[in-house]
């Protein structure tokens, strides 16, 4: 299958903050949700997938290509939503949409006009008067408005109203109709990406923990609850990670057909959601980090 976006071996230092020997594969014509917690390195790993941040070490590959010789072409066939206003704040719309139109040989004025109708913007205010929904509308409107082939977005749904942002998500669902686009876009709402995501990229401290397609995610993962007292060090050993309260537990495991033998029917078993297996992975991630031996997956 073929990969619109390529990370092989990446690595970027900051003072706090490193990201080490990452590879990643996006797959061209499905959706893919990135999230993680806040500080995890989402930003930062779409800004090396666009080149506003270089790497340290490794590859970054977009359609197949280094942005070193084809940053033009490439940067022509991302839309691109970044979660703040990259646009010169006393310019409105209108000046906006001149300016950018040219930059794009696919660029759609009939297109551009019809978001900035559905968006209800305003074409001659200026970008500092938007709140903040109608900035991120702005940049969305722009971003689909010159037929990008990959859209990259950074948590494009933050700050927006809970029916714009269903509305939004329709849009998508329709940009993806049409065939062989591909969206990558960072999220904290999972209950977006329930509704639309094809594959669920999760990243913490700066590592990938889990890259699957959100089917195997539902069919594999299972949150089972149950009495403190059925735990012990081989009961425990089914488990990603574990959460207790005083005489009860929540753990989240990946073989459900194990934790049925084990427990047979004194534990209840639920399908874990995207939230509960972030929670978990996230918390066996930083046990895994205190004591190198554990293994979560
Ligand atoms: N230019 C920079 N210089 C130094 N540190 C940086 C720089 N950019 C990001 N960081 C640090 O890298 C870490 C990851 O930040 P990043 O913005 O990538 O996280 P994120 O997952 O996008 O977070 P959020 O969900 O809160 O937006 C943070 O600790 C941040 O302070």
């Amino acid at each position: 299958m073929e990969n619109v976006i390529e990370l092989q071996g990446v690595s970027k230092k900051f003072q706090t903050f490193s990201i080490d020997n990452i590879d990643l594969q996006i797959k061209k014509g499905y959706t893919t949700g990135f999230i993680g917690a806040n500080g995890s390195g989402k930003s930062t790993i779409i800004k090396l997938i666009m080149n506003l941040l270089q790497p340290d070490r490794g590859n970054v590959k977009v359609f197949g290509m280094n942005h070193a010789n084809h940053e033009k072409e490439i940067k022509s066939r991302i839309g691109f939503v970044y979660d703040s206003n990259i646009y010169y704040e006393s310019l409105n719309l209108r000046d906006i949409s001149k300016i950018v139109a040219p930059a794009y040989k696919q660029w759609d004025n009939k297109q551009f006009n019809k978001y900035i109708d559905q968006f209800e913007l305003p074409l001659n205010k200026s970008i500092k008067s938007f709140s903040k929904g109608m900035q991120m509308k702005a940049s969305i409107a722009i971003a689909l408005s010159h037929n990008p082939e990959l859209i990259i977005m950074d948590e494009p749904t933050a700050g927006l109203d809970p029916t714009f942002r269903r509305e939004l998500l329709d849009i998508f669902q329709d940009v993806m109709i049409n065939e062989g686009k591909s969206i990558f876009f960072s999220t904290h709402t999972t209950s977006d990406l329930e509704r639309f995501a094809d594959y669920i990229v999760l990243v913490n401290k700066g590592e990938i923990l889990l890259h699957q397609s959100l089917e195997e995610l539902r069919e594999q993962y299972v949150l089972v609850k149950g009495s403190a007292d059925l735990l012990d060090r081989d009961t425990e050993s089914h488990f990603i990670n574990i959460e207790r309260s005083h005489d009860t537990f929540q753990a989240l495991s990946k073989n459900v057909e194990e934790v049925q033998k084990v427990f047979n029917n004194h534990v209840v078993i639920e399908k874990a959601s995207l939230d509960e297996i972030m929670f978990f992975m996230k918390s066996a991630h930083r046990n895994e980090l205190n004591n190198s031996n554990y293994k979560y997956s």
